[in-house]
């Protein structure tokens, strides 16, 4: 139902014209069962190719990912992605527009028979708050329950791990805030173990239990979101999370509530 997530040593790289080009350097973290880790880290830094490898999308140059004891990729071996039991959540909803919301729901469950396919339709649209909204289409919903409709939608056929990428950047300041704190309530009612990518830090700091602040391909800490705002790893570090911008987001967020 949810895993441990252990990345040793990892090290991507993307084929160009020019050579082959190192994206992730021997990274290596840890993500325990229900907790919710975020890698933090400014635009062209390499999260969004961590999550792809770890979701299976991309090959794993050096090191390893692994689910509890399931190896998902290293140098020589690869699971496929639909074998994977890994969820995604994207920043685009990318639901399908022809599908009602119960439709988009239970998408990935067409195999269950259809009786139990409907009860956890139900199941998550109730948990997400969209119980009433299971006949409308997406188009008729706003930014943040059409978020909240791809997050059942990628917890309902039960991952062992949710990959979120920049699940809130589309969403206008208030909305995303919000859903920030929805969104890690939910996954701590449901337990899911889940990592999110975002480059902005009041969403780490709203959301993670864990975070990792990556530049350059490379981890430069990973750590409770108490030490790396108040034990900065390195002076790199130190100047990612500037405590005056930090503050200031955090202000503007328990403003709003928690
Ligand atoms: N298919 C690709 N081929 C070659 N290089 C790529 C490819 N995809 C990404 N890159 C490069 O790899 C690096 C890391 O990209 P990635 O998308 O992982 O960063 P990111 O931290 O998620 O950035 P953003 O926050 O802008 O999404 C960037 O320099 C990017 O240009």
């Amino acid at each position: 139902m949810t895993a441990t997530l252990s990345i040793q040593s990892l090290g991507l790289a993307y084929d160009t014209p020019t050579g082959r080009r190192t994206v992730v350097d021997d990274l290596s973290l840890s993500l325990g069962t229900g907790d919710i880790g975020c890698l933090l880290g400014a635009s062209g830094c390499g999260k969004t190719t961590v999550l792809r490898a770890i979701a299976g999308f991309e090959p794993v140059r050096q090191g390893s990912i692994a689910l509890d004891d399931t190896l998902l990729s290293s140098a020589s071996e690869h699971l496929a992605p639909e074998r994977r039991r890994v969820g995604m959540m994207f920043q685009d909803y990318a639901l399908f527009p022809h599908l009602t919301v119960a439709g988009n729901v239970g998408f990935g469950l067409r195999r269950q028979a259809s009786g139990a396919r409907a009860q956890r339709v139900t199941e998550m649209l109730e948990l997400v708050g969209l119980a009433a909204s299971a006949d409308n289409y997406p188009h008729e919903l706003s930014g943040g329950q059409q978020q909240r409709v791809a997050l059942a939608r990628a917890l309902a056929p039960a991952p062992d791990l949710l990959l979120l990428d920049e699940p809130f950047s589309n969403l206008d300041i208030d909305t995303r805030e919000r859903l920030a704190f929805e969104v890690r309530d939910i996954l701590k009612q449901t337990g899911h173990t889940a990592l999110l990518v975002t480059h902005n830090q009041a969403e780490a700091f709203a959301i993670a239990d864990r975070i990792g602040v990556m530049h350059a391909g490379r981890l430069a800490q990973w750590d409770t979101p108490y030490n790396v705002h108040h034990h900065p790893a390195s002076a790199l570090v130190a100047e990612f999370i500037r405590p005056e911008g930090l503050m200031e987001q955090r202000a503007q967020v328990f403003q709003r509530g928690r």
